[in-house]
């Protein structure tokens, strides 16, 4: 199994990265071009093991893909309607097929995508928004069925402001007959690219960003070219990588604008950040100063950004409390930390860090996407040479990470 070698405290990250298209923008982008009778035409989607995945999904719905400099899809002639287990297990974001396949030919049937390391992760307000819509869903032998002869525009409050079911929602509301209104609906900039990337095709959307969006139902969706936003949450990693290094780097391919929660708390300990207008200077102080963290939906701290602050935190001057509020279950990153020497306590939602002088080098697992960047970062300032085993978690959203940090000075390779 291929694992990544860091060697750590050589020496302070220089340089520059470029960060890619965003993962959480492009899988949700993708399934939307099941909508478009005709080509979308995708720049900078990321080149990730989730986007394989999507693709594979479209391709055995019947879309077919052109790769190369830009990505086409054309989605016109799309028949199927089930998503196996065998790619929905892969990755849960395949669930964002169902409102485009419901819209646009009346069902889906989409294997549950079941739990993963970070929680549960249920399905509830995506079946309640498509219920309000006017579909019946059926769940049975792992799959979930959603059908309707029509989709009716209607007014949705979500429970919670979850992104998959307000993308998913949107999407099959673009549609719909009328008016839909969603409320108390997910703000994330993510869901304001797939709004953009509707509207390219035709869709009437607006509000998107805010709490409350209204999509007013369009005939058709055809042809359009879009870009991808770059990633936040690469980019918030990098920023990391360059505080706990003591380093001074310059991230390429950035909306600070996407970025406010997490560059707050970062200025908060003590990282100093000099804007340009795509890209960003990040010089770390001698010391971190610790600081609490508390994620919420956006505009709050993203949960994705958790495990690389927490880890910035363990080595931080002082005493800190992170709480996590969106996953039940996303402190796997703590009992890997500990082994590298990290002083942290768990007490239910919140990890009590008491800052460390130094990490030292073991074998850890990358337990989840963000767990693993968060291995990498320890790594980097940890004393000897940790290996990070079940890497491929890692490949799941960050494109050429080894590559990126090596050149930015860190002491990192694969290794089989
Ligand atoms: C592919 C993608 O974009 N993934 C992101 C998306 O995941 P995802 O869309 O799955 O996240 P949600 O916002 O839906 O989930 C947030 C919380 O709501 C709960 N919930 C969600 C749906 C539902 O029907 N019922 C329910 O109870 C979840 O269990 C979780 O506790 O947003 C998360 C929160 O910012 C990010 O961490 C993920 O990286
Ligand atoms: C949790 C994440 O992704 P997913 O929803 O695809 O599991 C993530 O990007 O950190």
């Amino acid at each position: 199994m291929e694992k990544i070698l860091i060697t750590g405290k050589k020496a302070p990250l220089k340089g520059s990265v470029k960060v890619s298209g965003a993962k959480n923008a492009a899988l949700p982008i993708l399934a939307a071009s099941l909508l478009c009778q005709g080509v979308s035409t995708l720049e900078d989607v990321p080149p990730l093991q989730d986007v394989k995945v999507m693709l594979q999904v479209l391709e055995q719905l019947g879309a077919t893909v052109e790769k190369g400099d830009k990505l086409k899809i054309n989605s016109t002639k799309i028949k199927k309607t089930e998503a196996p287990y065998e790619l929905v297990k892969k990755m849960r974001a395949s669930f964002l097929v169902a409102g485009p396949l419901l819209a646009r030919l009346g069902q889906a049937t989409i294997s549950l995508p079941g739990g993963c390391a970070i929680g549960t992760r249920p399905i509830d307000l995506h079946l309640k928004g498509f219920e309000a819509l006017g579909a019946k869903t059926e769940c049975g032998s792992g799959y979930i069925k959603v059908w309707a002869d029509k989709l009716i525009g209607t007014n949705i409050y979500l429970d919670f402001p979850s992104v998959g079911a307000t993308e998913n929602i949107m999407m099959a509301a673009t549609l719909a007959e009328g008016k839909t209104t969603i409320e108390n609906a997910a703000a994330e900039p993510e869901i304001v690219d797939l709004a953009n990337f509707l509207n390219s095709m035709g869709a009437n959307i607006k509000g998107a960003g805010t709490s409350v969006i209204k999509i007013k139902g369009v005939n058709k969706l055809s042809d359009c070219t879009y870009t991808v936003i770059p990633d936040r949450i690469e980019a918030g990693t990098y920023m990391v990588a360059a505080a706990i290094t003591g380093g001074d780097i310059t991230i390429e391919n950035v909306i600070m604008d996407h970025l406010k929660p997490v560059v707050a708390k970062l200025q908060e300990a003590g990282v100093k950040f000099v804007e340009g207008e795509t890209n960003v200077k990040v010089m770390a102080p001698k010391t971190i100063t610790a600081v609490d963290i508390k994620t919420l939906p956006y505009p709050g701290f993203p949960t994705d950004m958790q495990p690389q602050l927490l880890t910035l935190m363990t080595v931080a001057n002082g005493s800190s409390v992170v709480t996590e509020s969106i996953f039940e279950n996303r402190f796997m990153h703590v009992h890997e930390l500990h082994r590298m020497g990290a002083k942290i306590r768990v007490q239910e939602r919140s990890a009590l860090i008491t800052g460390v002088e130094r990490l030292s080098a073991t074998e850890v697992k990358a337990t989840d996407l963000r767990a693993g960047a968060a291995m990498l970062l320890a790594g980097l300032v940890a004393e000897g040479t940790t290996e990070v085993t079940d890497i491929y978690h890692i490949d799941r959203g960050y494109v050429g990470i080894v590559k990126k940090l090596a050149n930015m000075g860190a002491d990192i390779k694969r290794s089989q």
